[in-house]
Parts: structure tokens; C-alpha cells; sequence
């Protein structure tokens, strides 16, 4: 009886790091609207400051703060105004005591401002006096040059990985373009006698193609770029070259499908044949027959047929290969703590991946199992995320506060 060698999860990292400790990714220069989600390959040092003018946060008026000392409803403090600041001009006039001018938000504050009054604190009197209903502190409603960024500052490290709000950072700092990290390429096969391509009708026994859409999902998720998708069938021929033009083309290859010990499971045979198998089995669950090897220095993994072992298996592994390629940790999943609801029963020996539902209360965050085969596809599609129950746990009991990792 041949039966798989199981590897643990920490053992398939020990694996990763071992056998691919070499994988690196090239520079490439992008223009900033194509930022988001990539990783920045070298650090952000601002030249400028931000903002480098003075500048009002609010609508109202300039003043100096012996001015308005002590000033309230019952005793307003009364001003000249000598003025008013234009939007998008240099404000060249110069605040002196007794003296306001009008700011609108973001203006260039007068030289000597001290504060700024927001207008609804304020009245006027005719045209030129305004009645001050209010005191102020230093600086207040007022940016001053460099408040934000400094010249000189180191803004984003090498490896930050660019949200929204880093691309508006970049923008004001003067940036068009920026050094990000290549993605790493990758080829998705999905293999199966019965797998039919998504827009054909399945005939009894046959199934639409789940697999190839959802892996390379995840693959764009954690940063990677897919570079082709391909069908083969329980062939070793059509599985061989399928795998051979995935890594003459890219940086990794992703096979799905045929990966347990049925009799046409032909892929660790190809990846034996072409270069070497890291390891067949996985104790994992879902995701047992998982397959890891390397062709030409170049990851291969063989990933379960079932969708939703598939899916989590590649979540998990992938994650690995790009803390690799990235040399650090930047894709990483959201996490929550919840309280759990409802006992689970785990495979001892194995990594229980199990999904979760996740809802909130007044008590907190309530976690419950969600049950279902991992062939089912809606299985993670109605969970929020999954719960990790280690290799020495037998499961885990209601009431225990558990880490759920979020999809
Ligand atoms: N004798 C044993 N049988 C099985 C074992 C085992 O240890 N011993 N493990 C089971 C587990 S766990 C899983 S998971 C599956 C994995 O098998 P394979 O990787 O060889 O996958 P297939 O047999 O090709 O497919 C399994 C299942 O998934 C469907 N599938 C495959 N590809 C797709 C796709 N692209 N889109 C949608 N669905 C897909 C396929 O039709 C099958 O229903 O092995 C168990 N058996
Ligand atoms: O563990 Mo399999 O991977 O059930 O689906």
C-alpha cells in the first residue's frame, strides 16, 4: 500500500526557504496611477516640504494671538481688516498687531500669523472691522510648512506595499513615477478529463472550470501576475509541455488538479520527469495531496483538485513564496479575534484550516464554524475566513478566544 509522506506545514516552509532561497524580483519604473497594490523596491525620501507654504486649514481669519487674549462671546476682541488672501497666489502682505486678513481653507497665511479664527467665531463690522468672539492657541487651524512631511524624511521604506493613500503621498510629493518590484509571473494548469472551459454547457460527468479564475485571483491578491492560463487533460504529455512552456515563460507554475494517487494523477510524475518533487502531501485539511517541486530553480506547485482545498492551500503557500521573493512579509491577511460559539473537531497531526462565519455583538465577535466538503465552492464564498487548529490540538471548544484570518 503506497500512501503520501505527509509534510507539515513547517516543514513546507523550511522547504521554501531551503530550496528557494535565491528567488528575487527585478525594478521596474510605473507611472503612480498604476500603484496600487504594488511594492515600492527602494525607500522614499522626500525632497520637499509638505506643505511648503503656510498655510490656513479652515475659512476665517488671520490674527496674532495677544490680540484676541482672553476674547469671548461677553468680550469680543475688535480687529482692522487689512485684507484678503487669494487661493493659489502668494500671500506677500504681512499680519501686524490690530490687523486680520481673510483666509480662505488652504490659502497662504500672511507672514506673522499666529493663529486662524474660524469664521463662525467672528462678525463684521461694515467693511473694515471684525469683532472676534473667541480665543485661539498657537497655531491653530493652521498647517505650517513641513507640518506634514518634512524635507529630508524618510516617507515609505523598501517593500511598502501602496494603498490609496500612499499613491496621494507620492503625488505630493511631486512623484509621476516610482521604482516598484516586478511581479513575480506565474502560469495557472488546470488538468482534468473533465474540466470544460466557463461558457460551455457541462454534459453528466463533466464540470465547469472553477479553479483557473479563483487561483488566479488569489495569485493577483498576494501580488503576483498571471501570465497565462491553460487547460491539459489527464495526459502526462499534454500536463509535460503545458508545464514546460509555464516555466521557459515565467517565474513559477500552478498546476491544479491530479495531484493525489488516482491512477491518472500524472502530475508529480511530470515534475519528477522535468526536475524534482519537494514534496507530495501536505497534513493539512483541507488540501492533503498537495504537491511542491522545482523545475529549473522555478517553484512548481501541484494543488488539489477540489476548489475550495485549492484555494485556501494556494492562499497559504503562495503567501510563503512571496514573503521569498520579497524578503519580507507584505502580503499579509487580516486577522480579528472572536470568541468561539461552537466546539470543533480536528484531525490531530493535521493543520485544520477551518472557515469560519464571523458576526458582531454587544459581547464582541461571536465565531462559528461553517460546515461543508472543500468540493463545495460556496464553502469559503459563505465564510468570512478560517481559524488555524495546530498539528497537537484535537479542536477547539466553545468559548475559546480564536484568531480568525479574514478572506
Ligand atoms: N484514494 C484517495 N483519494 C483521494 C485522496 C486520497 O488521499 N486518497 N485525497 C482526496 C482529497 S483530500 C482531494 S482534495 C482530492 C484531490 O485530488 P486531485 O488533486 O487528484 O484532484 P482531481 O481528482 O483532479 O479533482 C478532484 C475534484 O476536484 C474537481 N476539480 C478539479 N479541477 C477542477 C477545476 N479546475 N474546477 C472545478 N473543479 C475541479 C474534480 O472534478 C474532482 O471532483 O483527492 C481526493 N481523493
Ligand atoms: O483535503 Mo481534500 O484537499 O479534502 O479537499
Amino acid at each position: 500500500m503506497e500512501l503520501l509522506k505527509v509534510k507539515t506545514i513547517d516543514e513546507m516552509k523550511k522547504i521554501i526557504n531551503e530550496t528557494f532561497k535565491d528567488l528575487t524580483l527585478e525594478n521596474e519604473t510605473i507611472e503612480i496611477s498604476h500603484g496600487l497594490g504594488r511594492v515600492l523596491s527602494s525607500d522614499i525620501v522626500s525632497t520637499m516640504d509638505v506643505p511648503h507654504f503656510d498655510r490656513s486649514v479652515v475659512d476665517g481669519y488671520a490674527v496674532k494671538l495677544t490680540d484676541i487674549q482672553g476674547a469671548s462671546n461677553a468680550i469680543p476682541g475688535f480687529l482692522r481688516i487689512t485684507g484678503e488672501v487669494q487661493m493659489g497666489k502668494e500671500t506677500t502682505e504681512s499680519l501686524h498687531q490690530g490687523e486680520t486678513l481673510y483666509v480662505p481653507t488652504g490659502g497662504m497665511v500672511p507672514s506673522g500669523t499666529e493663529a486662524m479664527i474660524m469664521i463662525e467665531y467672528t462678525e463684521k463690522l461694515g467693511t473694515k472691522d471684525l469683532a472676534i468672539y473667541t480665543n485661539a492657541g498657537a497655531n491653530e487651524n493652521m498647517m505650517r510648512i513641513g507640518d506634514d512631511i518634512r524635507n529630508g524624511e524618510l516617507v515609505f521604506s523598501r517593500g511598502h506595499l501602496l494603498r490609496p493613500q500612499d499613491i496621494g503621498v507620492l503625488s505630493a510629493l511631486g512623484y509621476q513615477h516610482i521604482e516598484v518590484y516586478k511581479r513575480p509571473r506565474l502560469s495557472i494548469i488546470s488538468t482534468g478529463d473533465e474540466i470544460i472551459r466557463p461558457g460551455e454547457t457541462p454534459k453528466p460527468g463533466e464540470v465547469i472550470d472553477i479553479n483557473t479564475p479563483a487561483l488566479a485571483a488569489v495569485a493577483k491578491r498576494l501580488g503576483a501576475e498571471v501570465i497565462s492560463t491553460s487547460y491539459a487533460r489527464d495526459d502526462r504529455e499534454e500536463i509535460r509541455s503545458a508545464v514546460v512552456k509555464g516555466i521557459e515563460n515565467g517565474d513559477m507554475v500552478i498546476l491544479s488538479g491530479g495531484s493525489s494517487m488516482g491512477e491518472k494523477d500524472y502530475t508529480v510524475q511530470v515534475i519528477d520527469g522535468l526536475g524534482q518533487v519537494l514534496l507530495h502531501g501536505l497534513a493539512v485539511k483541507p488540501g492533503k495531496p498537495t504537491i511542491l517541486g522545482t523545475v529549473s530553480q522555478k517553484p512548481v506547485i501541484g494543488l488539489p483538485g477540489q476548489p475550495a482545498a485549492a484555494i485556501m492551500v494556494l492562499m497559504i503557500v503562495l503567501q510563503e513564496f512571496m514573503k521569498r521573493y520579497y524578503g519580507q512579509d507584505v502580503f499579509k491577511y487580516q486577522t480579528v479575534q472572536g470568541i468561539l460559539m461552537e466546539n470543533i473537531h480536528a484531525a490531530p497531526g493535521r493543520r485544520t484550516f477551518q472557515t469560519v462565519s464571523i458576526s458582531k455583538t454587544e459581547n464582541g465577535i461571536e465565531v462559528r464554524p461553517s460546515h461543508g466538503k472543500s468540493g463545495m465552492i460556496t464553502l469559503l464564498s459563505y465564510s468570512d475566513g478560517y481559524i488555524e487548529i495546530t498539528e497537537n490540538e484535537e479542536g477547539k471548544n466553545t468559548g475559546d478566544q480564536v484568531e480568525v484570518t479574514l478572506f
